[in-house]
This record gives C-alpha cells, structure tokens and sequence, in this order.
C-alpha cells in the first residue's frame, strides 16, 4: 500500500528535511517579507469558501517542496486512493475507512467487501429527515400527546463532541423552539443538570452510541429512563421519549429501545469521524434536513479536493506537512487551534479527539516504536478570550506553539446591532498573528521612550508561525468544509508518520481498571491486595471518607 517499508526517519526525504531544517533554522519572517513582497498572497490558497493564509509559517519554496517530495515517497495519495476505495485501511480492526461514505451524493459507488455501502448511507438520512421533520413539526408527540420541546443526546466522546459542537456553531440555523442538550460523563450532576428543569413529557432522549456499551451512556440513559418512567408511570411512555443511535441493533434492542426507533451506522465509521452519520441525528432535528445537507456538502466538497487536487494546491496535505515540520523539526510539542468565533466554542474540544485520539500512537502500523513524533497536543480556546489569559507564552513563552487562526468575516445576523462588534473582533485576530509572527524588536520598543530595564520583558520575539482560515461566514457548509479539512490533514500525518489513525486501544486499560475497581470502592472488605500502594492507599482513603 505505502511506497516502501523502510522507516520514515530512514528515508532520504526525512534526511533532507532534518540537513534543510538546520541549514535554515527559523528564518526571520520579517525578513522573509520583505525579500519576497508577494508572500502574503503566495502562499494562500483558496478552497470551498475558505481562504487559507500560510504565508507566516517558518518556510521557504525549498521547505514546502522537500516536505511534498516526503508525502510523495511515503505514498500519502496511494493511502489516500486505498481508502477512498474502501479497502480496510484500519489495519488493526480490519476495517475500511469510510467517513466520506456518509457524505457522498446519492448516485456514488463505494464498496466495502463488493457491496455499494452509499444506498444504505441515504436510506438512514432519508429515515433521519423524516423523523427530524416529525419532531420539529410537532407531529411526533411525547406519551401525554405534548410535541418535544428538548432533545438530550446521550452519548460520550464521537457520540457527544461531534454534535455538541456542531450545534453550538450552527446555533443561528436551530429552531429555536426546540432546544438540544448534551449529557455525556458519567458523573451524575451531568444529567442530574441537564434534566433537572425539564418536563419529561416534551423530552425526547437519543441514545447515541456506536458500540451501545458504553459504560457512561448505558449509565446516563439507564438512569434517564428511570426518571421518565418516575415521572410518566408508564413503561409505554419509553418508545415515546427514546430512540437510538448506534451500530449495535441486539444491544438497542436488549436496552428496550425499540430497533424500528433506532438511526444505523456502521463500523467503517470511527466514533470521532461520526458527526456526518446518524450521531448527528439532534444536530439535524435542531437545523432540519436541508441545512444537514448542505453541512454534509460541506465535507464533501473538502474530500473532492483532497482527492483531487494537485499536491501543491492540496490544501488538507499542505496542513499535514506543515504540522510534521513543527512536530518532527522544530520539536514543537502542541498545535493551538484559536476560533475567532463565538459559536465555535467547542471546535478546539472537538478537534482534540479528532486528532489526539487518531495520531497519538507510538508504534508504527506494522508494530513497531516509532523514533519520530507523532500527534501534537491540540488545545485552544475562542478568540478574543485566551488573548487575556494564555497568549502571554504565545507570545513570550520559550516553546514554539503553531496556532490556526480561525474566523469569519460576516457576523451572524441576528445579532443586530451586536454584529458592530465584529470589525473589533476581527482586528484582534489579524493583530495577534501579526504580532505573533513579527513581534517587536527592542530598538522598536526603546524608541518609544520605554525605560531601558523594562525594554527585555517588553520585546517580543515574534516569528511564531500561525495559519489564518478565513470565510466569508459560519454556514453548515462552512462547518463541514472545516471538520473535513482537519480530518484529511490528521489523515496525511497519519500516512505519514506510519501509524494506524482509525484505531484507539489506548483507551481501553483505563475503562478494564475501573470496572475492577469499582467493587473495591463500595464494599469495605473488599480485597486490595492485588492492588499497587498508590491506589490502595487512595482507595481506602476514600472508602474512610465515604464512611464505608
Ligand atoms: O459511541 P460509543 O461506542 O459509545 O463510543 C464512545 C467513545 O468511547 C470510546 O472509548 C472511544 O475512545 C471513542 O472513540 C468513542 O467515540
């Protein structure tokens, strides 16, 4: 499937980059500019509706071609083609890799084991539309014959962050007559929060789980029907308020939930890929069938371009590699993802499944310890906020921390006369990368007349590298464009460094551990001589407070 097997820090191309990276260093972009007047326009491409600013990246044209000759050997577009093929790219499941399945058009062929997977795609929309149309209609009524007026979507991690975020972004396309709320961690003031004010009789419940084990969600949703049931008396009264979302029809079907009331999907769909499949099932009651469309055109039209754009105009590729020379050549440990956006609240919390959980592997996809950094630790929060808190050691600080710049150049309209504190918004985005990529030298600050012991902590390096993405507004469309375009640039990094992006064992010992812990906790004379010092110690220490 790759070009060849041998390690990619072996390859002549990595080695290149490694000689290239000394021999440059981190070039001053003060004097990159102005050597090259036109960069600021050069190096920005255009996709969709989004206009991509790369210009303020520690690069050069030699950079940027030794890094595709690197995508090129490592064969990013033949693992690219293998998974737009279908074939099971996750290596360690044995699955295919078929996200873009979900938001392909309907007249598409794509195959998983000889079978065209897209029918059956639209065939779950199509259920989805009709019965998001019943609920915002009112035609779909509670067990009292009251039409809903609150959706909780249960689920945790792809079945929680994708939707969450998603419908705070999108808030200005909801009817706002019905409201989604979001209950995924099993700690009991989640729920407990989240249903306290409700009517159970407008409450619609959407257990939303891949695998439908999930111990957090069978826990929220086992305790939300037992509050239905306390409220409306009625064990009837459960297919009224309760439908599913999930992979798993027997588990739906153990849980009482009837199977005619449950949104399929498949395992070729990673949890945190699955925003686009029936998990967003409360995304698309909130916004309705046709705006979900146009959202999962959004994606759709990112994943042509992937798939087809020229390397040097590939704009998913061209943020993977820029990543991979930050993580593997600069050293950088984290990647900021800063929205200029409100509504964009949660994309960074999104974001970090998305990537963390795909690339934070260390051993390649055949098994072995890689000898190269993999995923970055992606953090961030909305713009202007973290200005007054964090961008301190964006600026100042001794590590490099890349950063996107998110933002959009239309507020909303219903914010009225709000939408005049946009330009202000929008200055400070422009300011901080300007500031972050150029800084102030100490000459510029003792012009000012600053007093000379004060003119170090007053300097600022700059040359702190920053992508901007800008549209023209945050649209469905846009929001897809977005999240497919962080998928495929996780996807090249991926192909890259070698690893397996579409598994997570790495989640499985914490989730084996509690289990067994568990027990140990309530019962005080519960053996814990199995257990290391440090835990038994706190075990007991809690068991002492909870007087057990
Ligand atoms: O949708 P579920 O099967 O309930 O899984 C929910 C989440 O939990 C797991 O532990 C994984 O780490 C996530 O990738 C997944 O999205």
């Amino acid at each position: 499937m790759m070009s060849d097997r041998v390690r990619v820090d072996q390859t002549e191309q990595w080695r290149a980059l490694r000689q290239h990276h000394r021999e440059l260093g981190e070039p001053p972009l003060r004097e990159l500019f102005a050597s090259d007047p036109d960069r600021g326009r050069r190096y920005a491409l255009e996709v969709g509706d989004l206009y991509i600013d790369y210009s303020r990246h520690l690069i050069t044209d030699e950079t940027l071609r030794l890094l595709h000759a690197l995508a090129e050997a490592r064969g990013v577009a033949e693992l690219r083609d293998a998974m737009f093929r279908g074939e099971k790219i996750n290596v360690t499941e044995g699955r295919a890799v078929l996200h873009l399945a979900l938001r392909s058009p309907r007249d598409t062929r794509i195959e998983v084991d000889g079978e065209n997977v897209v029918p059956a795609v639209h065939a779950v929309l199509d259920k989805m539309a009709a019965f998001a149309e019943r609920v915002r209609s009112g035609e779909w009524k509670g067990f009292t014959g009251k039409p809903i007026r609150t959706v909780v979507n249960i689920g945790i991690g792809g079945s929680d962050l994708g939707p969450k975020m998603a419908y705070e972004a999108l808030k200005p396309f909801t009817d706002r007559s019905i409201q989604a709320r979001f209950v995924s961690n099993v700690d009991g003031a989640d729920l407990h929060e989240n249903i306290r004010d409700l009517d159970p009789a407008e409450t619609l419940f959407i257990v939303s789980s891949k695998t439908f084990t999930t111990v957090e969600t069978i826990t929220n949703a086992t305790s939300a029907r037992r509050w239905l049931l306390s409220e409306l008396g009625d064990e009837s009264a459960v297919a009224h308020h309760f439908v599913a979302v999930s992979t798993n029809a027997e588990q739906v079907a153990k849980f009482g939930i009837d199977t005619a009331n449950m949104f399929e999907f498949w395992d070729w769909v990673g949890g945190r890929y699955s925003v686009d499949s029936a998990i967003g099932l409360s995304l698309m009651i909130a916004i309705g069938p046709e705006r979900f469309r146009e959202f999962l055109d959004g994606f759709h039209l990112i994943d042509e371009h992937f798939r087809t754009a020229p390397p040097e105009r590939n704009v998913p590729l061209l943020l993977g590699l820029l990543g991979i020379w930050y993580d593997d050549f600069h050293d950088a440990q984290t990647h900021a993802v800063l929205p200029y956006s409100h509504y964009l609240s949660r994309f960074t919390d999104y974001l970090q499944q998305l990537d963390m959980e795909s690339n934070g592997k260390s051993v390649t996809r055949e098994g072995e310890p890689v000898s190269w950094e993999t995923g970055p630790i992606v953090w961030g929060t909305p713009g202007t906020n973290g200005q007054h808190a964090y961008y301190q050691l964006l600026h100042q600080g001794t590590k490099l921390v890349p950063a996107d710049l998110i933002g959009f150049a239309r507020p909303v309209e219903e914010l009225g006369e709000l939408a005049d504190q946009h330009d202000l918004l929008i200055a400070n985005l422009f300011a901080q990368g300007q500031a972050l990529a150029f800084g102030k030298t100490a000459e510029e600050v003792a012009a000012e007349g600053i007093p000379a012991a004060q003119v170090p902590h007053r300097t600022f390096p700059g040359n702190r590298p920053t992508t901007t993405i800008l549209a023209d507004s945050l649209t469905p469309s846009v929001l897809g464009q977005l999240i497919a375009l962080y998928e495929q640039k996780v996807f090249v990094q991926g192909a890259i460094w070698d690893i397996n992006s579409y598994d997570q064992w790495g989640v499985e010992l914490g989730k084996a551990l509690a289990k067994r812990l568990e027990p140990q906790l309530t019962a005080a004379t519960a053996d814990t001589s199995d257990l290391d010092g440090s835990t038994a110690a706190l075990v007991e220490r809690y068991r002492a407070l909870r007087g057990r």
